[in-house]
């Protein structure tokens, strides 16, 4: 399995203070699962967002599909960017769109002709259990149903990676299996997932995730070989 990730001695430092992630190297694997743990302030959110190309590294090298990600030319970014579905611990959705709009913003920005977005839309609306709020926007929806859009814009353009920040932090337990029901599909179709949880309910509910687990801005396997942790 080619890796679609590779850190190699990252740093992060936010302005003039001590580094907020050390040496973090490891390797994700096309088309695999992992969930990313680790107490709060652990440096999850920093993690992915160098994931994204929202943050850039202090120090180290990140290649991202094979090219460097660090020194990527800006004008690469975004075609970079189309091919990561992002679930932002605050949902970012656009407050003037409805919840049918904000899931279609990937497949609009994408290019697909208006007559093919409706169908996806609507599946989606209906994996997340929102149909009857398609017409609603992001402030008439409760927490729960607005980070659910937000899952809905992350995979329907069927992203080659997927990264994930508390996904499921304001839904039911139901909800929640069945949220990562739906990224264990998208997996199963090739995406790489990744998502950072502070639910441990989840972790065991994907019997072949790998763990990541961060301690104070360092990964607890130095290697970086990433495996499942006995007993989960
Ligand atoms: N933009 C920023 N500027 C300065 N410090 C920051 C910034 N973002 C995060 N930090 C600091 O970096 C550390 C790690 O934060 P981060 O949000 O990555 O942790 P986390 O593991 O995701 O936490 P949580 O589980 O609570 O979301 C914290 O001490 C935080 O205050």
């Amino acid at each position: 399995m080619a890796n679609i990730v590779q850190f190699e001695n990252v740093g992060l430092r936010y302005g003039d203070g001590a580094e907020t992630l050390t040496d973090i190297s490891f390797t994700l694997a096309s088309g695999a699962f992992y969930f990313l743990t680790g107490p709060s302030g652990a440096g999850k959110t920093s993690l992915l967002k160098l994931l994204y190309l929202a943050q850039r590294p202090s120090r180290g090298v990140i290649r991202l599909f094979g090219e460097d990600a660090v020194g990527l030319a800006r004008s690469r970014l975004p075609g970079f960017r189309r091919r990561i579905g992002v679930v932002f611990q605050d949902f970012r959705l656009v407050p003037h769109l409805s919840a049918h709009d904000n899931i279609a913003l990937p497949l609009r920005i994408a290019g697909m002709p208006e007559s093919d977005i409706r169908a996806p839309v609507r599946e989606m609306l209906a994996w997340v259990g929102l149909i009857d709020r398609a017409d609603a926007k992001p402030a008439t929806l409760s927490g729960g149903e607005q980070q659910r859009v937000a899952i809905a814009r992350a995979v329907i353009g069927r992203p080659d990676l997927l990264v994930a920040d508390e996904p499921t932090g304001n839904v039911d337990p139901d909800m929640a299996e069945r949220l990562l029901h739906l990224f264990d599909s998208l997996n199963r179709l090739g995406t790489t997932v990744i998502v950072a949880t502070h639910d441990f309910h989840l972790l065991n509910r994907i019997p072949n995730a790998r763990m990541m687990r961060l301690e104070s801005g360092t990964l607890n396997d130095p290697t970086g070989a990433l495996r499942h942790p006995p007993g989960l």
